[in-house]
């Protein structure tokens, strides 16, 4: 199946990275990269995942010519690198690496400013572009006199990104620039980088062994197999539905088909009407509005604050009736997915809800209603049969 093409970000300011038939060969035999053919378009983030030896950075490293390929070409629009004295080459190539790789004896501010310095940039210029540039990746301003050490993993990689978008390059290559900090940090890390790029629009190429990671960032997911050789690209949500083979199938996991759903809106879902009762209300009120023992909450707003358990043998008891319902007494457990939300986030819903029911908000947070996971289920199966539906008749 032939993909279609991945497009840039609306603005993008990239260049297209294009592999033609790239391949590199190790003076000891070793075949990092096989005749790769890959083309990285403008303004969108590309990734590289595989297994650990597959190729990935030697990939990653040929385009700055870190590594020379050993045969095929690699582009820059319509500039055959092969051609574009290397200098040059890394000015328009910002580079991020694992541990960040900082000057350990230069301070924040100076190690962000090093190469728009060595570029002939202006000094006051450039400080006040590598302030700038730490807020926007969340770094206060009295960072700036830090040194590395001084700064946690995950304070460090922001450093680092920074670094690499100093000089303003079209291009960023990032090689597993998020690996080295904990789980959350890592989050974090990666939520405010696509943030940065909606606004920043790079080409950005990058290497992750991590398919979560591939599937969160990339625009398109370039899967490589040891030996160096592109076994899929795709789009993230493609490379789930539909992977080319039992490798791709395998490296994407086993519960692919349920991550899946997290790509496929869950339209106009059948939400029900839910009896609430507001924050403060009598709990005689509650019991008498519950359903399955479960009453949903609400601000005056109409805003879901948590379940209340509204039967007698609940824990914490109930008030007597005549007592308010009170923050204290509420279940907080139960996601709430959106009027837009994917099939995911409302399956979701439905199954974190303490009562069973997933409760569904609109762009303020105000209560829809709520829908079950049966009904979610039942969306999915539709949705399945349409898309099977629209498949035969394509082929007929
Ligand atoms: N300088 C070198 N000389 C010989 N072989 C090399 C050299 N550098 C890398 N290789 C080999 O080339 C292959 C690809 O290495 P590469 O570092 O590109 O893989 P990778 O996918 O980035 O791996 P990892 O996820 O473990 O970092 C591996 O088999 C590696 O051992």
């Amino acid at each position: 199946m032939v993909s279609a093409p991945v497009s840039g970000r609306k603005g993008g300011r990239g260049l297209v990275i294009r592999f033609e038939s790239v391949s590199k060969k190790y003076p000891d035999g070793t075949v990092a990269v096989d005749r790769l053919d890959l083309v990285a378009p403008s303004g969108a983030i590309t990734v590289l995942v595989g297994p650990s030896g597959c190729g990935k950075t030697t990939s990653l490293r040929m385009i700055n010519r870190m590594i020379e390929p050993t045969d095929g070409r690699i582009w820059l629009d319509d500039r055959d690198t092969a051609t574009v004295p290397t200098h040059q080459l890394r000015r328009g190539i910002g580079y991020v690496i694992q541990h960040a790789g900082l000057f350990p004896h230069r301070t924040v501010l100076d190690n962000i400013t090093t190469v728009p310095e060595l570029l002939g940039h202006d000094r006051k210029r450039a400080r006040r572009r590598a302030l700038e540039l730490m807020e926007r990746v969340g770094l206060p301003p009295h960072f700036a006199k830090r040194y590395p050490a001084q700064l946690s993993g995950g304070q460090q990689q922001r450093v680092g990104v920074a670094r690499a978008l100093a000089a303003d390059p079209p291009v960023m290559l990032m090689d597993e620039p998020f690996s080295a900090v904990d789980p959350v940090v890592r989050a974090q890390l990666q939520n405010e980088f696509l943030n940065l790029q909606g606004e920043l629009g790079k080409t950005i190429v990058f290497v992750t062994h991590d398919i979560d990671e591939a599937i969160k960032l990339g625009d398109q997911v370039a899967v490589l197999q040891v030996g160096g050789r592109l076994a899929q690209l795709a789009p993230p949500a493609e490379l789930l539905s539909e992977p080319a083979d039992t490798f791709v199938a395998g490296f994407v996991g086993r519960d692919r088909g349920y991550r899946a759903l997290g790509f496929a809106g869950a339209g106009r879902l059948p939400v029900r009407q839910e009896q609430v009762i507001a924050l403060g209300a009598a709990s005689g009120e509650a019991r008498d509005a519950a359903e399955g023992g479960w009453v949903l909450v609400t601000d005056a707003a109409q805003r879901p604050q948590g379940w209340l358990r509204a039967e007698a043998d609940a824990d914490p008891p109930p008030s007597t009736p005549a007592e308010p319902v009170t923050e204290a007494q509420l279940n907080l457990g139960g996601t709430l997915a959106s009027e837009n939300a994917t099939l995911r986030e409302a399956l979701d819903a439905a199954l974190s809800s303490p009562s069973g029911r997933g409760v569904i908000v609109d762009d303020s947070g105000r209560l829809l209603g709520t829908v079950t996971a049966s009904e979610v289920l039942a969306r999915i199966e539709q949705q399945r049969a349409a898309g099977e539906r629209s498949t035969q008749g394509g082929e007929s």
